[in-house]
This record gives C-alpha cells, sequence and structure tokens, in this order.
C-alpha cells in the first residue's frame, strides 16, 4: 500500500471503502509484538504530560482488534491522576459517555467494543473533556480522519468545547498527505503516533 507521499497518483483516485480496506489488511499484518511495543510507546506518549495532566479529563478509548495502544495505555493514564471517558455507542445517535472506573467495569457492546457500565452522563458529557482521542484508520496532514465508517465520531465531536484537541491516534505508517473528506468530517487538531508522538496538524 501507499506509504506517507508515495503513489499519490494512484491513492488520490481511492474511496474511503478503499482506503478502509487497505488500511485494516495492512494492522491485520502488523505483527503482536510489533503491536504491543507500540502500545508501550504510546503510553509513554500520554503520560508524559503534553497531551494531558493531572486533574484533565481525556476522552479515550477501548482498543480493539487490531487498534493502536492497549489497556495498561488507558490505567497508566488514569494512575496519573487523568480522568477518562469512554464512548458507548447508541444507535446512530451521537455517542454517549461513561467514565472509565478500571477493566472490571467494561462490558462486550456491539461492533467487537468493549463498553463502560457506570451511569451514562449523555453525549455533552464530551464538552468537559481536555482532549479527545479519537480512533482512527489514518489521518492527514490537514486533519482529516478516516473512522470505521459509522460516522460516530463526527456525530459527536461537533459537541466538544471550542479549541478542545481533537487527537487522532494511529501508527506512524497511518499519517498521509491527503485522503478523501466529505463536508461532515471534523478535523482532527493533532496526531498522536508511537513513534513521532503529538504533532498539529492542518493550518
Ligand atoms: N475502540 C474503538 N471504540 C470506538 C470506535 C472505534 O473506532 N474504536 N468508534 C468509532 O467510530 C465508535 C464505535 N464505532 C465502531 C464502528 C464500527 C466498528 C467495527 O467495524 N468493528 C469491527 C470489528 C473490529 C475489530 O475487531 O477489529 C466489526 O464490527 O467488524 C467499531 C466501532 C466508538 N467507539
Ligand atoms: N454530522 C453528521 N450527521 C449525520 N450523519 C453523519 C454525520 N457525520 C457522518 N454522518 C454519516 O455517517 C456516515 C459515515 O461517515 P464517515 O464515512 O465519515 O465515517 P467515519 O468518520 O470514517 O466513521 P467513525 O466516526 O464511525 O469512525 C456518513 O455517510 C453519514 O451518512
Amino acid at each position: 500500500m501507499a506509504g506517507s507521499g508515495r503513489d499519490l497518483d494512484a491513492t488520490r483516485a481511492w474511496t474511503k471503502d478503499q482506503w478502509r480496506r487497505a488500511l485494516l489488511s495492512e494492522r491485520r499484518r502488523v505483527p503482536a509484538s510489533a503491536r504491543f511495543a507500540e502500545a508501550i510507546k504510546l503510553t509513554g506518549r500520554l503520560t508524559e504530560g503534553r497531551v494531558v495532566r493531572r486533574g484533565d479529563t481525556l476522552c479515550g478509548y477501548v482498543p480493539i482488534g487490531s487498534e493502536p495502544g492497549s489497556w495498561q495505555m488507558l490505567d497508566e493514564v488514569a494512575d496519573r491522576g487523568v480522568r477518562i471517558l469512554l464512548p458507548i455507542v447508541v444507535g446512530r445517535e451521537p455517542l454517549d459517555w461513561a467514565w472509565y472506573d478500571g477493566r472490571e467495569s467494561l462490558r462486550p457492546g456491539p461492533f467487537g467494543l468493549l463498553q463502560p457500565i457506570g451511569e451514562r452522563l449523555g453525549p455533552a458529557a464530551l464538552r468537559i473533556a481536555d482532549a479527545v482521542l479519537v480512533p482512527a484508520l489514518a489521518v492527514d496532514r490537514a486533519g482529516v480522519r478516516l473512522g470505521r465508517g459509522a460516522g460516530h465520531y463526527d456525530r459527536s465531536l461537533a459537541l466538544a468545547a471550542p479549541g478542545t484537541p481533537l487527537i487522532a491516534v494511529v501508527r506512524d505508517q497511518e499519517v498521509f498527505d491527503h485522503l478523501p473528506a466529505e463536508p461532515h468530517d471534523i478535523r482532527m487538531t493533532a496526531v498522536l503516533t508511537p513513534e513521532k508522538g503529538l504533532r498539529p496538524l492542518g493550518a
């Protein structure tokens, strides 16, 4: 598959679904050992104080399948005094949110997700976040994010307070020059990757 900046002409014409298929098959080829090493690096990035600090509220996610990150990532961030909100899928509504309260507080949900069982705070709880980690398959330099294709985050992120960092979490190879965008796509303000850490996106 085209790496960042390569084969630009070929990928210019790709649809979002073609991108998704290519990105997911690439992810599935990453050995568990590499995924594990990347998760440890991501945890380091999240606990070094640039993304969130003690007392902050972070919207996180529980990684599933080949997504970047791990359980440890959430626990180590929580151990540093950061409160973590996790998303709950409610049909095609904006995502609902509940506090992360350890692994025992998670239950299997739709799409292979693990979701928190605590009190549902409503979609507007996103407003109290100091930063939002947004799971993604890829992101481009302008902040265009490619997700799973259900539109959950696009419907939800408009509820974040203006200026809240919206941080796509991807592997280093998943940052591209140009991805297909639609009018409803909400732009990410930054990207977090294991090797290069936190980088701003867009203008
Ligand atoms: N970890 C995580 N949580 C998330 C998302 C996400 O992408 N990742 N979402 C982002 O919007 C929302 C849920 N939407 C989702 C929509 C589709 C699939 C999905 O296609 N799941 C695959 C199985 C995944 C796997 O095991 O690799 C499937 O159902 O086939 C997942 C989440 C909110 N929570
Ligand atoms: N703000 C919105 N309001 C209503 N529908 C929306 C909105 N944003 C996205 N959608 C719907 O969701 C569908 C999927 O959107 P898109 O392909 O951008 O998903 P995605 O961002 O990749 O997925 P996800 O956010 O679930 O990871 C769109 O075709 C559109 O119908």
